[in-house]
């Protein structure tokens, strides 16, 4: 299948397509396409609006036509993107600079069986993956495994970075409702006050420490091990009796002889950025909430993606979704996209998605290595609503505008008594702000004074799923990971590689090894490459 891209620089059908949509992009700016007169129009709520059970998306606020959507279906079609998610997810190298697959579908049991990749049945290895971390948690739960103190564990605290964490601690968050077994913590940053923070809230004769890192050569994470184990060790504490990894297969970590209570696996056609569905989120999230609950969240991540494997490109939510981003970023040029969920619980939601879509999507060069013809991706940010409308709304409505994802939650997780204030419940102001919020952007109000006039035209989405529970964050998940993934492909970026992380370690790597000159021997002399480096090394090491 012959590549190409939205972005890509010599394809001559993406040179008419691009002047086209630039040409739609052009007449949606004129005064009668505002979104006053958009949504006056028959039938756009149910036009721009899809859905499956659990999960309504609409995009009627969006500043688009039919006959932009009509164009950026095309650019779906000629990059083939929905045939290359199908491959994706039957095991095909879809990351060619790493000549490798992304299979994290095949985590929740998307795609064919067998799944056959390099003569590994890939299903059956992570279902023997999740049936050990099943037993595991069993046992834990049961007291069968118990801390070298004797006592059962009653906390774990995840040691990891970037996808190593973020996906996990979403999706803990965001079940927060579900009968927890145990707490979950976590300790990502080589800030000692985050290890400090973690310290104070634990029993360390309770804690079983989960040490998640693929590569198990992250600077981070294996400096945060190096200080739990000491601080264990100091506190009369053997860290292989309280610790689990999980690492890549051959990884440094997967050596059979480290004295841990257990290992899994994590496989190197996942991702750190999509592997919340494997034994990333799988262990930390079955200890905390039990196998049945992380089970029923692959269900809904399968869920999501057998829709937007089966559904046809008009009515496919993720693709929709993918070609609106592009819209927004490429040809209606806004500088950044927010995701605004209408739950506390969703908190850590655009922290993932922020690693989901700029690790994959920030890149300059096509999977071949053609310089594009402007760089990928846009900047995600977000908060919760309503707590957003009292920070940075301000600027959503009067000043450089950005598209906004809101998401609406039907049924809180809440189900005690409820007070109502002005007539309502808390969960109804809630929702009467999240539609507020869409309106105003959307419709504006004129106004004599200036200062006081809301021009409207400001574009969002509304997202809605039932409730918190497990299959309906799951669809969540899924729904951004494909999002980001059909977007890359339709871009024509490899979504799934991540040079552009490498260059700071190096540099950092450079700084290390002055500090640990000056470590040793204190009559050191700082001789940093930069000068300014040398400054500030002056300036932390000066008593
Ligand atoms: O799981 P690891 O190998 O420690 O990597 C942690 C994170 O660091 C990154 O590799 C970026 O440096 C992310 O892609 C990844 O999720």
């Amino acid at each position: 299948m012959s590549q190409t891209g939205l972005l890509y620089p010599d394809d001559s059908s993406i040179k008419h397509l691009h002047a086209k949509l630039t040409k739609a992009a052009q007449e949606i700016n004129t005064p009668d396409h505002h979104l006053r007169r958009l949504l006056d129009r028959p039938g756009r709520f149910s036009d721009f609006s899809l859905g499956i059970d659990g999960f309504f998306m609409d995009f009627s606020r969006q500043r688009l036509d039919e006959n932009a959507l009509s164009l950026l279906h095309e650019s779906q079609t000629l990059s083939n993107a929905l045939k290359k998610f199908s491959e994706m997810t039957q095991g095909q190298i879809v990351n060619p600079t790493e000549n490798r697959a992304a299979l994290h579908t095949a985590a929740r049991g998307t795609g064919p069986s067998p799944l056959l990749f390099k003569e590994m049945d890939v299903k059956a290895q992570m279902q023997q993956v999740n049936k050990k971390i099943e037993q595991f948690c069993l046992s834990v739960h049961e007291g069968k495994i118990s801390s070298a103190c004797g006592k059962p564990f009653t906390q774990a605290v995840v040691i990891g970075i970037g996808g190593s964490y973020l996906g996990c601690e979403f999706v803990y968050q965001a079940l927060a409702g579900a009968d927890r077994k145990m707490d979950l913590l976590f300790l990502p940053n080589v800030d000692i006050d985050n290890f400090a923070r973690v310290i104070e809230s634990i029993d360390k004769e309770s804690t079983l420490w989960i040490v998640i890192s693929k590569s198990y050569t992250t600077t981070e994470t294996m400096a945060n091990l190096n200080q739990v184990s000491t601080w264990l060790t100091n506190q009369g504490i053997s860290p292989e009796d309280h610790m689990v990894t999980i690492t890549a297969k051959g990884s440094p970590g997967d050596d059979p002889d480290t004295p841990v209570l257990a290992s899994f696996h994590m496989f190197d056609f996942i991702g750190g950025r999509y592997s919340v569905s494997s034994a990333v989120g799988g262990l930390p999230l079955s200890l905390a909430l039990g196998y049945d609950v992380f089970k029923r969240f692959l269900d809904g991540c399968r869920l999501m993606d057998t829709h937007v494997l089966e559904s046809p490109a008009e009515k496919n939510i993720a693709l929709t979704a993918a070609l609106i981003s592009i819209w927004n970023t490429l040809y209606m040029e806004y500088p950044a996209q927010a995701i605004i969920p209408y739950a506390s619980r969703l908190a850590r939601l655009s922290p993932h998605v922020q690693q989901l879509y700029m690790e994959s999507l920030g890149k300059s060069v096509s999977p071949e290595g053609q310089p594009l013809t402007r760089p990928a991706g846009t900047i995600i940010f977000g908060e919760p609503g309503t707590n957003a409308q009292h920070s940075f709304f301000q600027l959503a409505h009067q000043g450089n505008a950005f598209p906004v994802d809101f998401i609406g939650i039907k049924a809180p997780g809440y189900t005690g008594i409820q007070a109502l204030s002005k007539g309502v419940t808390n969960h109804q102001e809630l929702w009467a702000n999240l539609l507020a919020q869409a309106g105003a952007l959307a419709l504006g109000r004129s106004s004599d004074d200036p200062a006081r006039n809301f021009d409207g035209n400001r574009p969002s989405t509304i997202i809605t799923i039932d409730n918190l529970e497990p299959e309906s964050v799951g669809m969540l998940l899924s729904f951004y990971e494909a999002r980001t993934v059909l977007e890359g492909f339709i871009l024509g970026v490899n979504p799934f590689d991540q040079f552009g992380v490498e260059l700071g370690k190096v540099m950092a790597g450079d700084i290390r090894k002055e500090m640990a000159a000056k470590n040793q021997n204190p009559s050191y002399m700082f001789a940093c490459a930069s000068k300014t480096d040398n400054f500030y090394l002056d300036l932390l090491f000066r008593k």
